[in-house]
């Protein structure tokens, strides 16, 4: 569904890929997993087309088996959740709006995006499933940071997506919303649907999610099943700092050792 093959890419003059390589497919479920400043966003930046790499005879990426995809047909594919695009909503988008424009792939709802009626009443409905009916017609700026983090939950789920893209999402959660999500990603893990999630709370990663990848330096160090690459002395090496880690109901904790 999604290959990366001999990828190098900046961010600014920063050169964070170089010879990048990675192959995800059809419905796997994935956690990406690395020090700050590794290369996880630049990572997904790759895929939903926010930077391109630089271009070579032998480097290609290729998303949902396409080589040439739109922009727009790839936001109708994937429901995406990053910090930039939270940044991007613009203080007068109610919150009914970040979720109706997860219908059209747009930051905010814009004059000629109308929505339907039945678009309005899902989106209402979306509203409640992340806890938010009650803000309705809330601006977004008058929300909390974790309030603002639900709409985009429902923003990325709103269009039934193949793939969702979540970018640290339990930024700015409480416990109850830090719940709420892993009780999400768990509903949408079903066979034929993608996730692809980069966290630094590794008891995020939900059971459904059987494959990490480890990147340091722009570099994959590890790649493979979550109960071979995931152990205390691995992730004291990728960051740099003594752990310890423990299974517990097929939830991953960790701990400083
Ligand atoms: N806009 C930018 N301009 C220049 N360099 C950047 C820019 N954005 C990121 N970088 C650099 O690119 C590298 C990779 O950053 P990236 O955001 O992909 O890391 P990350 O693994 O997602 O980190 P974090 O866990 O802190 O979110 C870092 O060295 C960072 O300093």
């Amino acid at each position: 569904m999604i290959e990366l093959k001999n990828i190098t890419a900046f961010q600014g003059d920063k050169k964070v890929f170089e010879n990048f390589n990675v192959h995800i497919g059809h419905g796997e479920k994935v956690a990406i997993l690395g020090p700050n400043g590794a290369g996880k966003s630049t990572f997904l930046k790759l895929i939903t087309r926010e930077i391109y790499p630089v271009v070579k005879d032998d480097s290609h990426i290729k998303l949902f088996d396409l080589e040439r995809v739109t922009i727009w047909d790839l936001r109708k594919q994937i429901g995406l959740i990053s910090q930039d695009l939270q940044e991007d909503y613009t203080p007068y988008t109610t919150a009914i709006e970040v979720i109706l424009s997860g219908f059209f792939g747009a930051i905010g709802q814009h004059g000629h995006l109308t929505p339907t009626p039945e678009q309005i009443e899902q989106a209402e409905q979306m509203l409640d499933y992340v806890g938010m009916g009650t803000y309705r017609d809330t601006h977004f700026q008058r929300l909390s940071t974790g309030q603002k983090r639900r709409l985009l939950i429902g923003r990325s789920l709103i269009h039934k997506p193949q793939a969702l893209i979540f970018d640290e999402p339990s930024n700015g959660l409480d416990i109850k919303a830090s719940a709420l999500l892993l009780n999400i990603m768990r509903d949408y893990a079903k066979p034929e649907n993608s996730l692809l999630l980069t966290t630094h709370h590794i008891g995020e990663i939900i059971p459904e999610i059987q494959r990490v990848i480890l990147i340091k330096n722009g570099k994959v160090i590890a790649d493979g099943a979550k109960n071979e690459v995931l152990t205390s002395e691995v992730l004291s090496d990728l960051y740099d700092t003594p752990v310890k880690l423990d299974k517990h109901n097929d939830y991953f904790h960790i701990w400083l050792d």
